[in-house]
């Protein structure tokens, strides 16, 4: 797109790229208060909810940054128990505020990416209206993360730029809010009562639903799925950002059922991922005699599952509060 036509004062239209949510999979809270029409599991807000654009980058620039990011100095990397991460634009402290530091050229000037994820629109409203701060996951096949939200100390929205292999981003509803009721007074009668307290451990399973002490619970499967693939920008944006939990499950492939919970499945580029999409989902229908047999492979057989690569993700946000005083300077000089 040429800069005339669109000036880099003016947002591109998201809504085009907006991921449509079933009614069935709006949070519990949402049914009761709005209908089936327009409602797109945001509420008022116009501007919440997930969106996708294929191809955001090129291959040349998928390739650019993962080298970029394979060769950034080792401390740069941190090493968790399933998975490592890069932290570039500053260190967020425990009380929300990022200490700053330039980001690299790699995010902010080849590729642009900075200034292109500003001209989407996805961080209208924000404090700096573009992104300060990028957190690299790396995830070989067969890692994930646990489902979770994202912390307070970023302004309500998420760019995620997958790189090297499609993942499955698995969203998760909270419990009704009867349910989580139901846990906080069993709570408060065991805490009330002579009880044993080693009864109501901070963590336990109730039915198939893991309760945490003095944290919403959640369902124990994911409501839905987004497929992300390699170059592509997933944008989260106001309240679904808070309504929902999301993860990724600690797999080395996606299969058949775990395919068929794909909501953006019309908004896929590639065409091998979409025919084993269409493949899965045929393979989980019950066999029909009108229906005729799914045209097979050379092997003869379809597939039906989607097998994972090493993934690296560049989650851009922007952390609103950032520190000006010394932290600021500390922040420079611990540079690595
Ligand atoms: O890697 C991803 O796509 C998700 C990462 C994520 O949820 C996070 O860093 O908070
Ligand atoms: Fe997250």
């Amino acid at each position: 797109m040429s800069i005339i036509e669109e000036p880099s004062s003016q947002h591109q239209d998201l809504e085009a790229y907006r991921i449509h949510l079933p009614q069935h999979v709006l949070p519990s809270s949402s049914h009761d208060t709005r209908g089936p029409t327009n409602d797109n599991g945001d509420g008022d807000d116009n501007d919440s909810g997930f969106f996708y654009i294929p191809d955001f980058i090129s291959a040349d620039e998928e390739e650019y940054l993962i080298n970029k990011i394979n060769t950034a100095p080792l401390p740069k990397w941190k090493t968790l128990h399933n998975r490592r991460l890069q932290y570039w634009g500053g260190q967020v402290t425990a009380s929300n505020v990022l200490i700053p530091q330039d980001m690299p050229d790699f995010l902010e000037k080849f590729p642009d990416l900075v200034s292109r994820l500003e001209r989407t629109g996805a961080f209208r409203g924000s404090k700096h209206g573009r992104p300060n701060h990028c957190l690299v996951n790396e995830y070989r096949a067969g890692q994930g993360i646990m489902p979770h939200e994202d912390g307070a100390a970023y302004f309500p929205a998420v760019a995620t730029i997958s790189l090297g292999s499609h993942t499955l981003l698995d969203v998760y509803r909270y419990v009704d809010d009867a349910l989580q009721q139901q846990f906080d007074k069993k709570m408060e009668q065991h805490d009330a009562g002579p009880g044993d307290p080693a009864a109501l451990p901070r963590e336990r399973i109730e039915g198939n639903v893991k309760v945490v002490r003095g944290a919403r619970a959640r369902e124990p499967e994911p409501v839905f799925s987004i497929l992300q693939e390699p170059r592509s920008l997933l944008i989260t944006r106001g309240r679904v950002y808070r309504d929902f939990l999301h993860g990724i499950a600690e797999r080395t492939s996606d299969p058949a059922e775990a395919l068929s919970k794909v909501i953006n499945v019309g908004q896929i580029r590639d065409g091998g991922i979409q025919e084993v999409l269409a493949a899965a989902k045929a393979s989980l229908q019950p066999p029909s005699k009108l229906m005729p047999v799914a045209k097979a492979d050379g092997d003869g057989t379809r597939k039906t599952e989607l097998v994972r690569d090493t993934r690296l993700s560049l989650t851009l946000r922007d952390v609103e509060k950032v520190s000006k005083g010394l932290g600021g300077l500390l922040g420079a000089m611990t540079r690595v």
